[in-house]
């Protein structure tokens, strides 16, 4: 963004920290006022999509000096919303509703100056956006056919989904998943596995009390059902070029892009000593663990370790998975992965650094569920 004033963004930021959901709030509000078509578009329950409106903006404004990281989130952002039909259009509509939602927020503190900077930077990222989204070769979504339908909890499942064309991605990261119960409901979910040439994508789900699609995913669907899936994004990948060993820190259905991981892996045979630790709150939580014995009993470089939180009696390690990390001799020299509910994140990655691993060494995404 060449000619916009990344200080000026930055700065004006600030005004609007702290006040997420008012702010996400009124930009819905005023834009479907001002167009009652929109409101078609989007899920009939706006919470996540609300959360994602200020994640997407803050992640522009942090990055709006790093015209590479930049491009990238905008150009998947563009191809993205083709899942919502937004096409170039809409754009200007929602421009307007944000820089009204910017100076009714930012009040006094509002300046021309920062009007005329934030006019410009929007204009550049929706151009940006509708670019990509038009040259995109890729389909807006695919159609996937559940061919497997696995119940291992009784509030977990795992699915496997044959798309019906080739859905490219790498191993680790996720893609936005709907049924048809609930349109317009997208939910990411990790791939847990490697690209297969068979193009098959396996989910690891988890119904939770208040979820739409991972109750529909685990209860209601059955093989030969149909599903609709986003593209494929997140950062966290293998790094290739190093030759560290690896720590894979999972919790609960975190599992999934791990696991990914751990098959890349061991089909390029990196041969790289990998440690799985995997957080389960019981013995019985371990719903994958038979597959990861299989895996390493094939691999003599990997080490897969239960670690149960809950539940005193079982076998093995307990605690919560990231207070049993120095409890082995050695991290500094990994390189470290870790999925899993945001605090377990959040925690593993503060213990690893104080156990010296670097901060570029620990691999990790926020995903906007
Ligand atoms: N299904 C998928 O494809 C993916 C799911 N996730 C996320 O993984 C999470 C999985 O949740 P559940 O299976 O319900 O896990 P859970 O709540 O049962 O926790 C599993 C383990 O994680 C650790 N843990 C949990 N909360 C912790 C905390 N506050 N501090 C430290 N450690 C903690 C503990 O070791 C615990 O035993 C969800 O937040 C989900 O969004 C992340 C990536 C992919």
């Amino acid at each position: 963004m060449k000619s916009t004033n990344p200080r000026i963004i930055k700065e004006s930021f600030a005004l609007f920290e702290g006040r997420e959901e008012d702010i996400s709030g009124y930009f819905y509000g005023r834009l479907f006022a001002e167009n009652p078509r929109l409101r078609a578009l989007f899920p009939p329950a706006m919470d996540h999509q609300r959360d994602r409106f200020f994640h997407a903006i803050r992640k522009i404004v942090w990055s709006i000096d790093s015209p590479g990281t930049l491009s990238t989130f905008l150009s998947r952002l563009g191809r993205d919303h083709r899942r919502f039909g937004v096409t170039r259009e809409h754009y200007d509509a929602m421009g307007r509703a944000l820089l009204a939602t910017l100076r009714k927020f930012g009040g006094d503190a509002w300046t021309a100056e920062m009007e005329c900077a934030w006019r410009h930077a929007y204009a550049t990222a929706a151009t940006m956006m509708a670019d990509a989204a038009e040259e995109s070769s890729l389909p807006p979504w695919w159609t996937g056919e559940v061919i497997e339908h696995e119940l291992r909890r009784p509030d977990i499942a795992t699915l496997t989904v044959r798309p019906g064309s080739s859905l490219p991605y790498r191993a680790g990261q996720y893609v936005t998943v709907q049924t048809a119960r609930w349109p317009w409901a997208w939910r990411p979910y990790s791939v847990a596995n490697a690209p297969r040439p068979d193009g098959l994508l396996r989910f690891h789900v988890r119904a939770l009390p208040a979820g739409w699609v991972g109750g529909t995913l685990v209860r209601h669907t059955r093989i030969g059902d149909t599903l609709l899936l986003g593209h494929a994004a997140g950062t966290m990948t293998l790094d290739l070029d190093s030759d560290r060993p690896i720590l894979c820190v999972a919790g609960g259905t975190g599992l999934a892009p791990l696991k990914a991981l751990v098959e890349e892996a061991v089909e390029k045979n990196l041969r790289r000593d990998i440690h799985l630790l995997v957080g389960a709150r019981t013995a019985a939580d371990l719903y994958d663990l038979p597959d990861l014995r299989a895996l390493e009993e094939r691999t003599p470089w990997l080490r897969v370790v239960p670690v149960v939180s809950e539940d005193p009696s079982s076998d093995g390690m307990h605690g919560l998975v990231p207070d049993v990390l120095d409890r082995f001799p050695d991290w500094s020299r990994h390189d470290a992965y870790v999925a899993g509910p945001p605090e377990m994140i959040q925690r593993t990655v503060t213990v690893l650094d104080e156990l010296g691993v670097p901060a570029d060494h620990i691999h990790y995404d926020r995903i906007d569920r």
